[in-house]
């Protein structure tokens, strides 16, 4: 059976090496608390007036103030930055803080096209980190779709016995 991990590097197209070339190099000591803070703040102004409702509405129930900070502890922790996440959140087990929300294909391509334009508009960001960035943000986006499809495991093909009868519920 294909692990999460496998899924994520498939549906994104981004293998693990790549994935995690963040961890080659600190990038919170390169770009600075400032930096990951303007790139939230730049992604969620983004995510709160999309004008795709079905995407908005995701984060209806998420104040944005709280989603910044939520996010820039998150990623500045993860990017060798000090544990300001887990101090004030506990650990971030992402698939299941995740679990209220819809996160599917579709919803993984639009967080990560906000997430492009917010990179390309944070200035102080080299390409050359953007792109490990994005390869991290692209590989977790798709984890955590597959980590959502566990919520509702697609139908198997129903074996002969089941032939004629209405599909289990
Ligand atoms: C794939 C599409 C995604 C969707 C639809 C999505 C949706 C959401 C929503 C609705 C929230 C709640 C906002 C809040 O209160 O903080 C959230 C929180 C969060 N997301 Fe995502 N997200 C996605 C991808 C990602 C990715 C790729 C990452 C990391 C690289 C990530 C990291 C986080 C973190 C750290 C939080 C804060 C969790 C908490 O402390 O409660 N998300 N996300």
């Amino acid at each position: 059976m294909q692990s999460l991990q496998d899924k994520a590097s498939e549906w994104s197209g981004v293998n693990r090496d790549d994935a995690f070339a963040i961890d080659q190099i600190n990038l919170y000591e390169k770009l600075g608390l400032q930096t990951f803070i303007s790139l939230s703040t730049n992604f969620y102004n983004r995510v709160y007036d999309d004008e795709e409702e079905w995407f908005r509405s995701i984060f209806a129930n998420s104040k944005k103030e709280d989603a910044i900070q939520n996010q820039y502890e998150f990623f500045s922790q993860r990017m060798g930055g000090p544990p300001l996440y887990n101090q004030r959140r506990g650990h971030p087990a992402l698939i299941g803080r995740h679990r209220p929300f819809p996160v599917t294909h579709e919803a993984a391509e639009r967080w990560l096209h906000h997430m492009q334009l917010a990179l390309d508009s944070t200035t102080d960001i080299d390409s050359e980190s953007k792109i490990k960035m994005m390869n991290f943000f692209r590989h977790t986006a798709f984890f955590l779709v597959a980590g959502d499809e566990l919520k509702n495991p697609k139908q198997g093909i129903a074996c002969k016995h089941a032939a004629g009868k209405p599909a289990a519920v």
